[in-house]
Order: C-alpha cells, then structure tokens, then sequence
C-alpha cells in the first residue's frame, strides 16, 4: 500500500497537473459528432449514444455509413443479448432506444454546427485529417472541444491546421479497438490544451464507460508505444523465417496470456492502419530506428490490398 502511494508520489512529479480547480468552464457534452463511420468511429458513436448522447456519424458516402450502422448493430445486438438474455422485447427496445440517439451524415460541415465536442476517427494520414478540422473550425461552435483518435500522428501537427484558441480547445481521445468492450481511453494532452477541457474528456470519458488515463503528446502514447513496436517484432521474426504466424501467435496466447496473438490482432487492427503507423514513425525519426523496421511480410499483403478482417484476407484467411 505505502509502497504505491510512494511511487505514485515521486513519479506524477513529471507529469504536469492534470485537473484546474474552477469548474466554471466546464461542459455538460450532450451533443456529439463522429467523423468517420469505420471500425472506429463506429464504435465511439455506439458508446455514446449508449450513454445517452445525442450523437452525429459522419462519413464520405451512404455506403461507408450504412457499414458503420451494421457494426452498431450487430454490437449493439450482443450487448441487448447479455443485459436482457431472455427478453426479446427488451433486446429489441434497447437497441431501438440506443439507434434513436443516432443521425447519420455526410456533410460534416453541417453535422458539427451544433457539436459540443467532435471526435474524428478517418483514415491514418497527417494531411487529411489536417484539411478536415481546418473546415471544421469554420462549421463548429466557438467552444466545441475537438479529438482525434490518431493511432500514431502528433496531435499538435493535427491541431495546427486550426486557430489558436481552438488548439486549447483540441485533445487526443484515443479508443481501443473493438471499442465497445475495451475499457480504455487515453486522453492526449498537448501543450496548449487548456485544464477545463482535459477535465472534460476525462469526465466524457467516465460517462461513456470508459477508465481514462491521461498521456503526453508522444508517438504512439501509452499503449501503442508499447504495444506497436511488439508487433513489428513478431512481422520481423516471421520476416526471418524464425517462426510461422500461427505458432508465434500460439505462444504468445498460451505463454504470455495474451487474448490475441500479434498477427490476429494486427488482422483485427487492419493492416494499412500498422503500415500508416509503423511508417509514420520510422519518418518522424523521434523513435530508435531498429523498433520502426518495415517488415517485408506486412508490406507485401498491403500492396495486395490484404488489409485483414476488414478486406477478408491478411495474415490469416477470413473468406471460408
Ligand atoms: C491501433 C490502436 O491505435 C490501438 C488499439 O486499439 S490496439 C488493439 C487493442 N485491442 C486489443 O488488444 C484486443 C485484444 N483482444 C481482446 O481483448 C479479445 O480478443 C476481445 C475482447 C476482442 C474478444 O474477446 P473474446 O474473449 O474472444 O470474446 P468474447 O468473450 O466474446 O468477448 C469478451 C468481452 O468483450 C465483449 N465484446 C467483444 N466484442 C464486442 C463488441 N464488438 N461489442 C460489444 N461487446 C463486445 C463481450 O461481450 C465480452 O464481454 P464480457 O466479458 O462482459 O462478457
Ligand atoms: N483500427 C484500430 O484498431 C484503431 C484505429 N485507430 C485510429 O482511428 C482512426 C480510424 O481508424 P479505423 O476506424 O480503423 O479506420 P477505417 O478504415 O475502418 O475507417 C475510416 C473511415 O473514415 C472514413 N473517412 C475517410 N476520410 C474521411 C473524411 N474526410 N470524412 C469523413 N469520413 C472519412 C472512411 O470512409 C472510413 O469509413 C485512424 O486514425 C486510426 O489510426 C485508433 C485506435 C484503434
């Protein structure tokens, strides 16, 4: 006991502090918009509207946000079937209550006008997501709180495409995938967040389900500076011819207790969103060069459009 609180005392010295003492700035987030109907974005609109948001899911086409309503759906159905085992009535009026808190569009430009906090979650790329929020700014309320779920950008290089005063009002809200059962969120913190709106996130945090913990703006944060460069080893020593995909994936589910192996979860993460990460990375130069190695086997099933589960083919088959 003495021993955590000890630790916890000496090492939070770096951090900075997380929480302003005033509550007078801060908001009540009622009103959420999603930019992207993907994995992802799906599955923070599902959280949401879950926890009694009223919630906007963006995307390019009617397609892509059909795709996200099917994921809900199909969560969604699993969650009513676990609180309501026996009840159809109640699954089905569960999932219908959760539906109605949800509107879809693909004007994102409308979809923020009344956004009190809009999370982006498209595709891994600087350049993109730079020229959405710089349209964003102009579309949104003045106080709206803007997030990305990058995986791996810099979320002070994302913010930079928008004024000032919206990069103190701009944070990274980075959920883990599958996000309806993942517990975790991190909530970036660049230099020129302000306090009431770090506080925000935590608490949007909390309502949607989620244990929050709070990171620096550095590659990778938490999780994926450790979880990434992991995986790349394991490409790599597939790389080498050391091992196959399924028994290092065996190893590492029955000798280190993980749920997934390292090539079922790069498959579940999607291989283009490991390449755009590791990629980004090894250019960044701000991490060691060996741990940002490209693996040869990653690279050739992406230039053959073999992305995992969502395209049906990556490290392993999901066509049969
Ligand atoms: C790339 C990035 O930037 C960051 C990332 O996201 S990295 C990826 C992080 N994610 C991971 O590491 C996932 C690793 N895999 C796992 O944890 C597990 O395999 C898994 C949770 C995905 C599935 O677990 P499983 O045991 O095979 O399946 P299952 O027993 O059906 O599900 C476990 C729980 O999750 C829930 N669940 C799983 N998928 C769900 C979904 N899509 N919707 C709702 N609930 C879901 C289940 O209901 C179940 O809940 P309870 O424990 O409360 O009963
Ligand atoms: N896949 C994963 O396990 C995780 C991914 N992330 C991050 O979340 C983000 C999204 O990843 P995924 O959901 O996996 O991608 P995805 O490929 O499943 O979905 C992206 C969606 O964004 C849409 N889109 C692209 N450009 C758009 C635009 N300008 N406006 C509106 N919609 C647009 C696409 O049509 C697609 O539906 C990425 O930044 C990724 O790094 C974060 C955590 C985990």
């Amino acid at each position: 006991m003495f021993a955590s609180a000890l630790k916890r005392s000496v090492y939070s010295r770096n951090a900075k502090a997380c929480f302003s003492t005033s509550t007078a700035m801060l908001k009540d987030i009622k009103n959420v918009t999603i930019i992207g109907a993907g994995l992802m974005g799906s599955g923070i609109v599902q959280v949401a509207a879950q926890a009694g948001c009223k919630v906007t899911m963006v995307d390019t086409s009617d397609a892509a946000l059909a795709n996200g309503e099917k994921i809900i759906n199909k969560s969604l159905a699993r969650v009513a079937r676990k609180k309501f085992a026996d009840d159809e009535q109640q699954q089905k009026a569960f999932v219908d209550n959760v539906f109605a808190n949800i509107a879809v569009s693909t004007d994102a430009n409308s979809a923020v006008s009344q956004a009190d906090l809009v999370v982006e979650a498209i595709v891994e790329n600087l350049d993109v997501k730079k020229s959405l929020f710089a349209a964003l700014d102009k579309a949104a309320p003045k106080d709206a709180i803007f997030c990305s779920n990058t995986s791996s950008l810099p979320i002070t290089d994302i913010a930079q495409a928008t004024p000032v005063d919206r990069q103190a009002r701009f944070a990274g809200l980075h959920f883990f995938n599958p996000v309806p059962a993942m517990k975790l969120v991190e909530v970036v913190r660049t230099d020129a967040v302000s306090d009431d709106v770090f506080q925000d996130l935590y608490d949007f945090s909390k309502k949607v389900g989620k244990t929050p913990v709070s990171c620096k703006d550095t590659p990778g944060f938490i999780v994926n500076r450790l979880l990434v460069p992991y995986m790349f080893e394991a490409f790599r020593l597939l790389d080498r011819g050391d091992a196959s995909v399924q028994d290092i994936d065996t190893a590492m589910k029955l000798g280190a207790g993980m749920p997934m192996g390292p090539f079922e979860l790069a498959d579940f993460v999607g291989l283009d969103t490991m390449k755009f990460i590791n990629d980004g990375w090894a250019q960044g130069g701000k991490i060691e060069p060996a741990l940002v190695q490209a693996s040869k086997a990653l690279d050739e099933l992406v230039q053959q459009g073999h992305l995992g589960r969502k395209s049906g083919k990556g490290f392993y088959d999901y066509s049969k």
